[in-house]
């Protein structure tokens, strides 16, 4: 710009300068011609008039000529020298015009120049100042032109200057247009440049910041700990970055321009893929998605992505960006947490809570298909034996076999789910009617009766089911496991490994079983319950030598409740442990009642339920009984269940050690129901065996009943242990059992359970009038 402008000065100044020599060549020419005819008329005029004198002639001529004045302009002037060089005449005159000052002749230099111009016929001279001095054309403050010439035939000369002043004054006219022109366009020029520069500026520092941006993002995106990718609308790959290279193995160079690699990608993912881009190429972004990925390597992994349009300038959509993280650790964690939730982590069978979810949407198809379902409670039976027995691995080993069993059996529509402890829901969905139950309770038992090798132990499982139905047992969740659960306990009642059906009549039982229950937790700290006393009598001299605790609830509506009601409830809510506790410290306190009232030693039989030692710590309860109530320890008889004996396991081994350490004596209850083994006998050095009531009652009419009875008699006999029969309801039976050679006797015909002052007077009674057996024996 600068350049071109500099250049259209020295154009200016050229066109200026050629116009200026234009202007000075036509004033010259003017002159010229105006001057030549000056010295013709006025040669003319002398010839015309030779008898004058030249000078008057000549300045009369001179004066003459008024159309001169105007082409001398405003500052030039013509005037006659004579052969002397003075001037004779000039036009306009000297004193109308003082300074228009002709040029002084007097320099010697000059006149010689004007002389060898006149000598050449006519002369002009342009003055530039440069020149002026040395011409000595000085003629005022302006540059002019001066010319001469010699009036032909006399040594006279007519002499003209024009000031370039007048002669030039259109010239300065273009000139000072030229300039203003020139100014203005350098003005206007700089005031574009400035505007351009500016711009340029501008323009120069958007591109510095586009650069930089460019830059930035680039070193963004390369250094990005996620894996940033664009594809086309097609799906190929058109930029790919180092941790999108990481994440999923592929280099920028094996991915560019292609689809993304999917081998061997599974066809589902290739349709979300698809989906996916579907989507995102129709305009929406998708912000956060979940989705499984392949690598390179094929393994699988969880990415976290979102996906958003990239539109070209005018707003087309030219592919799709990802950004994308891996989140298969987070992913897994949630997994895990989703597994611990909803599964059990045994077995991985659905949990209580999944198996609810189901059971809900299992309800929900029922009831838009008039169908039935299921809930199946089932509870492995004497697991606990086999887990104390052989340790907690083998039955867990054994739970998860049976999961097992249980889901290989099942149709994809049922739910089996572990509730803890060896109990399992399964829940049968979609059923037409309730004959579909059977034959799945069927395949169940069959399944779970295969037997089983642990650890080189051959076992074989059963368990008993309760199953209630939906709609007829109830339309929600907790009262169809209620119901099961209560059909699964009458299942077990009956003898295990069975199934009930829940009916109405298990309800009624159920709500009993509650309300017992419920009572029961009263019933200890109320002082409702008691104890009645049944004497037990020595079959030889007849003498009351024992006495049974059993235990009473008085029931404030209800009167007097038996224990064959009530332990039971008591077991199953463990309300048996601090029951039983009391049981054997009132039993203790009021035998040494009896002794400091004078009755005869007789030895206190006390009933302990399996319940006590599982979850007591019954060994430390009776020696504190008998600490603090003073009494005998071979005073005290414990009657154990051969159930308890058979749990076989530390805890109750240790505790029957521990009480017969005491020196109280040990009796086997209800014996020849059980498993009867010779072993525990020995093992927990037992006193003394209790015939279980069912073989003595009607000893002398069944002669098998008669056939155990003697032979439990002989062999505790061999063992050195005594015998006592419970349930001994008339005179024959009692004479059986002495011929048999049984040691003792307990049942109604003898005396029934009585209170404790009763059972007093009753002892007293037979202390003065032993029971005749004798009599007895001759029945
Ligand atoms: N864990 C505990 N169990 C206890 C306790 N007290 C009793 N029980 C057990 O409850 C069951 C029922 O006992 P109960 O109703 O007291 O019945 C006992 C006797 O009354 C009854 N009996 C006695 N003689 C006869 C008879 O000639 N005929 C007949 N039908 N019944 C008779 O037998 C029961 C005594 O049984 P046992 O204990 O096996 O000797 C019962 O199983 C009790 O054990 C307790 O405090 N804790």
């Amino acid at each position: 710009m600068v350049t071109f402008n500099l250049l259209l000065v020295a154009l200016t100044v050229c066109a200026l300068q050629a116009g200026r020599m234009r202007f000075e060549h036509s004033a010259t020419v003017a002159a010229q011609t105006v001057l030549g005819s000056l010295a013709q008329n006025m040669a003319h005029a002398l010839n015309q008039e030779p008898s004058l004198e030249p000078e008057r002639v000549l300045t009369r001529q001179l004066q003459h000529l008024p159309e001169l004045q105007d082409f001398l302009g405003g500052r030039g002037y013509a005037a006659v020298v004579d052969p002397q060089w003075r001037q004779i005449v000039r036009q306009p005159s000297l004193s109308a015009h003082p300074d228009r000052t002709a040029p002084s002749f007097e320099n010697p230099e000059l006149r010689a120049l004007l002389m060898d111009a006149v000598s050449g016929g006519h002369f002009f001279q342009r003055s530039p100042a440069s020149h002026r001095w040395s011409l000595g054309m000085h003629i005022g403050a302006d540059e002019s032109l001066l010319l001469l010439r010699r009036i032909e035939g006399t040594d006279y000369r007519v002499l003209l200057t024009l000031s370039a002043w007048d002669y030039l004054h259109d010239w300065r006219h273009e000139r000072n247009q030229a300039a203003a022109l020139v100014l203005l366009f350098q003005v206007v020029s700089l005031i574009v440049s400035v505007l351009i520069h500016r711009a340029w500026r501008s323009q120069a520092t958007a591109l510095r910041a586009l650069r930089f941006e460019k830059g930035l993002n680039q070193t963004i995106v390369r250094s990005a700990p996620l894996a940033i990718y664009t594809r086309d609308t097609e799906g190929r790959v058109t930029a790919w970055n180092p941790a999108a290279e990481k994440l999923f193995g592929w280099t920028e160079a094996e991915v560019l321009g292609r689809f993304l690699p999917s081998v061997p990608l599974a066809t589902e993912y290739q349709d979300e893929d698809k989906a996916l881009r579907l989507r995102v190429i129709a305009g929406e972004s998708i912000p956060d998605i979940e989705v499984q990925r392949q690598k390179v390597t094929g393994e699988m992994f969880d990415l976290s992505a979102s996906l958003s349009p990239l539109r070209d300038d005018d707003g087309t959509i030219s592919g799709f960006l990802t950004i994308a993280a891996d989140v298969t650790a987070r992913k897994q964690v949630e997994r895990q947490v989703e597994f611990l939730a909803y599964r059990d982590v045994l077995t991985g069978l659905p949990n209580r809570s999944l198996l609810q979810d189901r059971f809900a949407q299992a309800i929900a198809r029922a009831e838009r298909h008039h169908r039935k379902v299921a809930l199946l409670f089932l509870d492995l039976d004497h697991f606990k034996t086999i887990n104390d027995s052989l340790g907690h691995a083998t039955g867990d080993a054994l739970l998860k076999e049976v999961a097992r069993r249980l889901s290989d059996g099942m149709r994809e529509s049922d739910t089996i789910s572990r509730q803890g402890g060896d109990e399992f829901l399964v829940v049968l969905s979609d059923l037409e009617g309730t004959e579909m139950i059977t034959p799945v309770l069927l395949k169940i038992r069959e399944r779970l009766q295969q037997p089983l090798l642990f650890d080189g132990h051959e076992l074989s499982i059963s368990s008993s089911i309760g199953v209630a139905l939906y709609p007829d047992d109830g339309l929600d969740f907790e009262t169809l496991l209620k119901k099961a659960d209560t059909a699964l306990y009458r299942a077990k009642d009956a003898g295990r490994n069975q199934a009930r059906f829940f009916d109405e009549q298990m309800n009624t039982e159920a709500v009993d079983h509650l309300r017992l229950k419920n009572g029961l937790h009263r019933a200890l700290s109320r002082g409702e319950l008691e104890l009645h006393y049944q004497p037990q009598f020595d079959l030889r001299t007849g003498a009351v030598i024992g006495v049974e605790a059993l235990l009473r609830w008085r029931h404030p509506e209800e009167g007097l409740i038996s224990p064959a009601r009530f332990v039971p409830v008591a077991e199953d809510s463990g309300l048996i442990v601090p029951i039983g506790e009391w049981v054997i410290r009132q039993a203790c306190a009021q035998a040494m009642a009896w002794r400091q009232a004078g009755l005869p030693p007789l030895l206190m039989a006390v009933n302990l339920s399996a319940v006590q030692f599982r979850r007591g710590d019954v060994q430390t309860i009776v020696a504190q009984a008998l600490r603090d109530t003073g009494l005998a320890p071979e005073l005290l008889e414990l009657e154990l269940t051969e159930s308890i004996l058979l749990q076989n396991t530390e805890r109750v081994l240790e505790g029957v050690d521990q009480i017969k350490q005491l020196g109280v004596k040990l009796s086997i209850d209800d014996f020849g129901t059980g498993y009867s083994s010779l072993a525990y006998l020995k093992r927990f050095a037992v006193d003394k065996l209790k015939i279980d009531q069912s073989f003595v009652h009607d000893l002398a009419r069944d002669s098998d009943n008669a056939a155990i009875v003697r032979a439990i008699i002989q062999m505790a006999a061999g063992l050195g242990l005594r015998t006592i029969a419970e349930g001994v309801e008339d005179a024959e039976v009692l004479a059986v059992l002495r011929r048999f050679g049984c040691d003792e006797a307990q049942g109604y015909f003898l005396a029934r359970p009585l209170p404790a002052t009763e059972f007093a007077e009753l002892v007293k009674r037979f202390e003065a009038t032993p029971f005749d057996m004798e009599a007895i024996s001759r029945v």
